[in-house]
């Protein structure tokens, strides 16, 4: 008899089945009750700009949002999209300045930040999104009051200095947002701010998107914060070593802050502001990682760093 039907070898097929079929149950079964414990609850992902590093990746992404979604829980996206602004700025003759991890934003570059963010990084998280189905709308803090600014200056040297149209969130409004979530979509959320000031009523801020995820997550009484970057997460002693904080409360992380650089500094405050204001978790992983948010979601070991409140207690198998 020369046919390979499963029932003619049972033993042999069986077994290979039970071999291959094993490891996948229990990842399964190790994903339960998290999913158990995440069900319901609000997450704001922020996606850098750094970690939007090719197609595959933000396929990935946009895999692991619509997962969380049809698993019950609400997430929530504030994207970056701080090279792809520098690019255009670029192309178009336009230098980039960063004074203390902040974009000096001229009224010109203004035009540029808010047509890239919401033009062209939110559209496409948005089509992404939606090859799932019709889930994501995208929308900048500008609709419907999301988030209020005025005009932040950044301190350096103990001075204060003029960095243009640079947002400080002074409100936030999230009726929009939660409309939107409680109708089953996915919000996409560019870090663009509206003016508080009625003399500049159509005058827009340029938030840092960090910052701008980890107000929405406050004032959103999210569950979870959570940061995709383009390093492991915070390294304890960076540049010289790439030993990363698995995890550190509130108190622990504001004694470092002074002692960060770059951009980590505006990522790290919003993790504090988060946990401060209660948020459940605030964590930074790498987003060059494949499916990097299922993972610290859904599996046991979790990975990046994890900050959280002074008096936070773990959750299944010691993670939070
Ligand atoms: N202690 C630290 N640990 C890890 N990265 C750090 C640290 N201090 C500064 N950095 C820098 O912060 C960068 C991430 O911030 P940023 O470039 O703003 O990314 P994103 O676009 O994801 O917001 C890292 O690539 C690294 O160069
Ligand atoms: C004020 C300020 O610096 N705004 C940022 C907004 C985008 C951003 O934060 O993007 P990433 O998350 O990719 O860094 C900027 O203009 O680059």
């Amino acid at each position: 008899m020369t046919t390979t039907d499963s029932t003619d070898t049972p033993d042999t097929a069986g077994t290979t089945r039970k071999h291959t079929a094993l490891p996948k149950a229990r990842i399964l079964i190790e994903a339960l009750p998290w999913l158990t414990r995440h069900h319901g609850k609000t997450v704001v992902i922020k996606f850098g700009g750094n970690a939007m590093v090719d197609d595959e990746l933000k396929a990935a992404f946009a895999q692991d949002v619509v997962f969380l979604h049809h698993a019950g829980l609400r997430p929530v996206v504030v994207h970056g999209g701080g090279p792809q602004i520098s690019a255009q700025l670029d192309r178009m003759g336009l230098t980039s300045e960063f004074k203390a991890g902040l974009r000096v934003t001229t009224p010109e570059a203004m035009d540029v930040v808010r047509m890239v963010l919401a033009g062209q990084v939110q559209r496409e998280l948005v089509g992404l999104l939606n090859e799932h189905g019709p889930l994501a709308v995208g929308m900048t803090g500008e609709d419907a009051h999301t988030m209020t600014a005025t005009k932040h200056y950044a301190e350096i040297g103990g001075e204060r200095v003029d960095i243009g149209r640079v947002g400080e969130i002074t409100a936030i409004d999230t009726g929009a947002v939660q409309a939107l979530l409680d109708d089953g979509r996915i919000p996409v959320i560019s870090s663009v701010a509206r003016s508080a000031d009625d003399a500049d009523a159509h005058g827009v801020f340029n938030v840092n998107a960090d910052t701008a995820a980890a107000a929405l997550a406050a004032a959103l009484g999210a569950e979870t914060l959570m940061v995709l970057t383009d390093v492991e997460g915070l390294y304890e002693d960076w540049p010289h070593s790439d030993e990363v904080i698995s995890r550190l409360t509130a108190s622990e992380l504001e004694e470092l802050l002074p002692d960060l650089a770059s951009g980590m500094v505006p990522k790290m405050q919003g993790c504090l502001h988060a946990v401060r204001n209660g948020v459940t978790t605030a964590r930074v992983i790498d987003g060059r990682v494949q499916h990097s948010i299922l993972l610290e979601i859904f599996t046991d070991e979790g990975i990046g760093t994890m900050v959280v409140p002074d008096e936070a207690v773990s959750g299944p198998e010691g993670k939070q």
